[in-house]
């Protein structure tokens, strides 16, 4: 058999037909022009387009080695190499099984196959679609079912669904086509039953098995009718039934024309035999590729015979695997087997099939913006889209925790009444005076610290979730920032209202309707810049651990320069600054301004002979070094502060997702 190429510019019919036998033995032929219109037509909006050919050409994967030194004495290593000048094709039809020992770069490779590199990662080498370099319309091309199933635990099934097809489809889906989609999906994938089910997490009340997950996590790629398919490790803690299912699933998937990747460990015989084609992978190169049944006789002819009723995975890996005891032996072994293969007629026939994909391309003239066609072709959904759907999805959780939303409003209105009894009976008088202020500042404190610290896990917690939704393109950093924020409002303003209203009229505060008014705007104001502060903390650290360390020092300042411990006009220079940040000291000023602007009758019965009386308001806050005046300034430095702190919170959110 006639396989090597004599000329890269000529590749015969003949020759190419022997190279798709040789290949893969029921793979359709398609026509040149066929295979070439069926990309150009793709995009998410052309959900008809035929199948795609991947291919990649001598690709090597590198990493930045880690610095070696001390702090002031950093020395760069050369990169470390992950894989190494590696070639592949798949073509349409084909379910593959991407094997090699734990370690041997399966995931590296997937990842560099479908554009989704971690960062830091250098990828170098040629990869194809179709002929076509792939780019990021690769987010709309493929499907990546991810070996962790990352969800939102209190949606239900169809929820997810739902919200999957209104961020990936395309905009000019109509809602009918959408809910028939869903429907469709969870039919086709056997989770009509389950579809009010809520999905459950790990340590959670689990309402999905693991294999439902993985159906659902399927059914959400599915939603675009991707030709392409990449799966890592789909089977891993499924039980073999479940297991055998999902591999089957793909088979059907790959029968209807969908070229499939898929990492896997240890397939039973039964599940080998459904894969078409197969890569074993070892330390980054190639040690075979093609057919099941080419395997055994490649390793056959290296006199590496299977024995027989032995499973033919088990023993590609273990003949592959570094034996303890023998390192120096199998790894001369093994470097043997991937070199014997890279002058064989399978890597012979892979590069032709590499070689004819690429002449194909630029035989068939596509202009050099090509890569971009894909994404002209699908519009995305809108960004009003997009932030009702998230919105909405985080609405549902906080909805869906009743426990936690009951909780802190009882724990508030606890607190509230309690704090109310202490103060029973306030007169306006000299007393009166220090038992007001000491009110208004657990007003202010409790509005304060526990909102704060409250949403310190929110960012963390979500993390994975959302990077992982970033990377594939269903979302931007600003619309999910904004949509958490929009998520939280009701509470931000129920909490503080309850607060003030249970406690108000208990501590005997002004009951003008401007002043009740204006404490209760302050206190919503003053828990929602908390808020943003938090939530600043929460997106500067990776945990809330670490953002803990570091905001209850600030938080001391900020209360040591509130107004009430200490007269701010006495502040030492050095220290001073921090009242210029403190929301507490503009919301403490301006409750304080509240009550006692126009207030004219204190009575006077002074604590001690030598302690002045204080008869009108403005004394009071004189005293304070609060300046009615300043009403108008306070508010605005609130809301300043709000606006400042979220801006930083979205700039380090959008920092961390480009870092990760
Ligand atoms: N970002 C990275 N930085 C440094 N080393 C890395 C990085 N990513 C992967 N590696 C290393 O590259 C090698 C291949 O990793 P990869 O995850 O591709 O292996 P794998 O075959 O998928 O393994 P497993 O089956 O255990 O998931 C491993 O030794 C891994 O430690």
């Amino acid at each position: 058999m006639l396989l090597h190429q004599e000329d890269d510019d000529e590749v015969p019919c003949v020759q190419m037909q022997r190279i798709n036998g040789l290949f893969s033995g029921k793979t359709p032929q398609l026509e040149k022009g066929a295979e070439m219109s069926s990309l150009r037509g793709y995009g998410k909006w052309a959900p008809d387009v035929e199948g795609v050919t991947l291919t990649w050409h001598d690709l090597s994967v590198y990493v930045p080695a880690e610095k070696e030194g001390g702090l002031f004495r950093k020395q760069s290593k050369p990169h470390k190499r992950l894989l190494n000048s590696v070639s592949g094709a798949v073509k349409p039809g084909t379910l593959v099984a991407l094997m090699g020992s734990s370690g041997a770069g399966k995931s590296t490779l997937m990842n560099a196959l479908a554009h989704r590199n971690p960062v830091g990662v250098v990828v170098d080498g040629d990869i194809r679609v179709n002929g076509r370099p792939i780019g990021p319309y690769m987010n709309n091309l493929c499907g990546y079912v991810p070996q962790e199933d990352l969800f939102v635990r209190d949606l239900t099934v169809k929820e997810h669904l739902t919200f999957m097809a209104w961020m990936r489809l395309d905009r000019r889906t109509s809602r009918f086509e959408r809910r028939r989609h869903v429907l469709d999906l969870l039919s086709i994938l056997g989770l009509s039953e389950r579809a009010d089910t809520r999905i459950g997490a790990t340590g959670h009340e689990k309402v999905l098995s693991g294999g439902e997950k993985k159906r659902l996590a399927f059914a959400s790629e599915l939603l675009t009718d991707p030709p392409l398919l990449f799966c890592d490790e789909p089977t891993t803690g499924l039980d073999s039934f479940s297991a055998q299912k999902i591999v089957q699933m793909m088979g059907s998937m790959a029968a209807q024309g969908k070229t499939i990747v898929c990492t896997i460990h240890q397939p039973s015989s039964e599940m080998f035999s459904l894969f078409h084609e197969l890569i074993l992978l070892v330390d980054g190169r190639i040690a075979f590729m093609g057919t099941p049944n080419n395997a055994v006789t490649f390793f056959e002819s290296l006199n590496y015979r299977c024995p027989e009723n032995y499973n033919p995975a088990d023993f590609f890996i273990h003949t592959l695997s570094v034996t303890p005891g023998d390192e120096e032996r199998s790894r001369v072994a093994v470097k043997a087997i991937c070199d014997q293969y890279t002058v064989s007629e399978h890597a012979r026939a892979v590069d032709l099939l590499v070689h004819y994909e690429r002449h194909l391309a630029e035989s068939c003239e596509i202009p050099s913006d090509h890569h971009r066609a894909p994404r002209t072709k699908f519009k995305g959904p809108l960004l009003s889209t997009q932030f009702f759907w998230l919105a909405y999805r985080s609405f549902l959780c906080v909805l869906r925790d009743p426990a936690v939303q009951k909780l802190r409003i009882v724990q508030k209105l606890g607190i509230a009444i309690m704090a109310g009894l202490c103060y029973v009976g306030t007169q306006l008088d000299q007393r009166g005076i220090q038992a007001i202020q000491g009110a208004l500042f657990i007003f202010v404190t409790e509005n304060t610290f526990s909102p704060m610290y409250s949403v310190l896990a929110l960012f963390p917690q979500e993390f994975p979730l959302f990077m992982r939704e970033y990377k594939s393109g269903l979302y931007g950093v600003g619309v999910y920032y904004l949509s958490k924020l929009i998520a939280m409002l009701p509470g931000l303003v129920l909490e503080p209202v309850v607060f003030v209203v249970a406690s108000y009229w208990l501590i005997g505060l002004r009951t003008t309707l401007y002043a009740i008014l204006m404490t209760v705007f302050i206190t919503v104001m003053t828990m929602n810049v908390s808020t943003a502060c938090g939530c600043f903390f929460s997106t500067a650290f990776e945990s809330p651990t670490f953002a803990m360390a570091y905001l209850v020092p600030f938080d001391f300042l900020l209360m040591a320069t509130s107004g009430l411990f200490i007269k701010l006009s006495t502040i030492p220079v050095y220290i001073g600054w921090v009242r210029y940040v403190s929301w507490m000291m503009y919301s403490n000023e301006a409750m304080s301004i509240v009550q006692w602007q126009d207030v004219h009758n204190i009575t006077c019965n002074s604590i001690s002979k030598d302690a002045p009386c204080l008869r009108e308001g403005s004394q009071v806050l004189r005293n304070y070094s609060f300046a009615e005046e300043n009403l108008p300034f306070d508010i605005l430095a609130m809301i300043t502060l709000y606006t400042c702190f979220h801006v930083l919170g979205y700039f380090c959110l959008i920092k961390r997702a480009k870092l990760n």
